[in-house]
């Protein structure tokens, strides 16, 4: 172990250092390493080296520097390409372009403009109309939530919108399920890159999934170049529809620096998708959790929202200021969900120090978010649900910051936030507005996440909600 990197459990080369008991999740570990070790630790998992940060302002601080900035070559966020293309996994100039690229799109088509938030509200109507359909039985959240999520990013992308009961649709969502199911296994060579010469590359594929990342890939890409190429078709240059027109007409700027290319393009929706639709999915159905479990927080939010809106009436997002409590429900819901529980990881670009330790070059960062969203310094009572904490004694929202980052920090912080935050917003109150939720009689909803995912807090699909109509 380098004498100057920070504490933590090394165990043995190329294995690293592995729990001899699973009893404990991987995040009861990381704050037994917390408590042993302070605010930043290291745990060598596999051949990897990885720091992990428990502490807001350190996180904060590091994810704000050029030295953090880059993502780690692991297949998770390379998904095998070479050289690496999109946004989520790629650095240097592809990423700076790509992202500068999305962050533009998603402020020009996005956020609080009136295509997609008509796009929004005709998603939320959708919601309400299957919501109905299951009303007065305990049933699983309706898969509704992951179409409306979708369609929202296609409308962005492509202009494209699916019925509920589209079969295009189901045979999408199988390929996004299977990214998110094969990534956990493909997390596996990322930890121990050395069984790729060990063992029989037949074996490897199998364990590691790599055949289905394979098909995955090649299917989303054959679809996806089919639309760009309708989109190219049809393009009219001063009449951008939507992030592919608006692609295609950078692509053919003639500019020395451009990073464009059709693959790339392909690989930045692929991303779009990977990143924005299950993460926005998840967090929809941890709000519906939430509420359900508890009444009076629901009630509060209904008699907030009926004083503001007639009923039926959709909200815009001019309507937040006035609708503070609900504001302070979906802020609380992300800190409680901790959804991307550990970030997406970054990689030091340079030798450089850290909370008073040397970090080399190529040092895998990881921050802890779940425990800082459950910390005791930045949260009273943090294991209960309560939104009023995200009020002052005003009764006016506060985004309290200290201590929270659904998002992430930074220069690699999500660029979906706003986004993500409209959605939240307008399919809770269009939820509320007509339903009650609850858990199925003498029951409370097990708001555990399921068990051995590390990229996301997942809330376990086999519960029930109980959905009652509005009288
Ligand atoms: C509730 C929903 C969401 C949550 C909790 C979430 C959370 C995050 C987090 C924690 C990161 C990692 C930041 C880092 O590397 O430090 C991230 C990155 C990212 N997110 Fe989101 N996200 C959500 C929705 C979305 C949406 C709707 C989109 C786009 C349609 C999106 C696109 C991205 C992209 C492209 C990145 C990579 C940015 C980069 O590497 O520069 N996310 N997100």
């Amino acid at each position: 172990k380098p004498s100057d990197l920070p504490p933590g459990r090394w165990g043995l080369p190329l294995v690293g250092w592995v729990p001899l008991s699973f009893k404990k999740s991987l995040e009861e570990h990381l704050q037994d390493l917390h408590k042993q070790h302070g605010n930043i630790y290291t745990w060598r998992m596999g051949s990897q080296v990885i720091v992990f940060l428990h502490d807001y302002k350190m996180l904060r601080d590091a994810f704000a520097s050029t030295d953090f900035v880059d993502r780690p070559n692991w297949q998770l966020f390379t998904m095998n390409e070479v050289p690496v293309k999109g946004l989520v996994g790629s650095n240097g100039l592809v990423w700076h372009n790509n992202r500068r690229f999305a962050l533009r799109q998603l402020r020009d088509l996005g956020m609080g403009k009136s295509k997609l938030v008509a796009a929004v509200h005709t998603q939320a109507e959708m919601l309400i109309e299957e919501f109905r359909k299951q009303a007065g039985r305990a049933d699983k959240v309706p898969h509704a939530t992951k179409v409306a999520v979708v369609n929202i990013v296609w409308q962005m992308i492509g202009s494209i919108q699916f019925k509920v009961t589209d079969e295009r649709f189901k045979r999408f969502q199988r390929l996004i399920d299977g990214v998110f199911e094969s990534m956990r296994r493909m997390a596996i060579l990322d930890l121990f890159p050395w069984i790729n010469s060990v063992f029989p590359d037949a074996l490897v594929t199998w364990i590691c999934r790599r055949d289905v990342v394979k098909i995955t890939l090649d299917s989303f890409s054959a679809y996806f170049e089919e639309v760009i190429d309708e989109h190219k078709a049809t393009l009219d240059k001063d009449n951008p529809r939507d992030l592919i027109d608006a692609y295609i007409i950078e692509m053919e700027k003639d500019n020395p620096d451009s990073t464009c290319s059709k693959r790339d393009l392909v690989l930045l929706i692929f991303d779009l998708f990977n990143a924005g639709t299950q993460t926005t999915d998840n967090m929809l159905t941890w709000m519906i959790f939430y509420l359900a479990n508890h009444p009076k927080v629901q009630e509060r939010m209904l008699r907030e929202i009926d004083e503001v809106l007639p009923r039926g009436t959709l909200p815009i997002l001019e309507d937040k200021p006035r609708l503070p409590y609900t504001e302070a429900v979906v802020h609380e819901s992300l800190r409680k969900a901790s959804l991307v529980s550990l970030g997406a990881q970054h990689i030091a670009t340079r030798d450089t120090q850290l909370g008073g330790y040397s970090i080399p070059k190529g040092t895998i960062i990881t921050g802890s978010f779940f425990a800082m969203h459950d910390d005791p310094r930045y949260w009273d009572s943090p294991e209960e649900f309560r939104p009023e904490r995200w009020l002052n004694a005003e009764g006016k929202f506060v985004a309290k910051k200290e201590g929270f980052m659904p998002f992430g920090s930074g220069k690699r912080q999500c660029v979906g936030e706003g986004l993500a935050r409209m959605e939240l917003f307008i399919f809770s109150v269009a939820l509320v507005q007509n339903f009650s939720f609850a858990p199925p009689p003498g029951k409370k909803i097990d708001l555990r996440p399921v068990a051995f995912n590390p990229i996301l807090h997942e809330p376990k699909g086999s519960e029930k909600v109980v959905v009652t109509v509005r009288p």
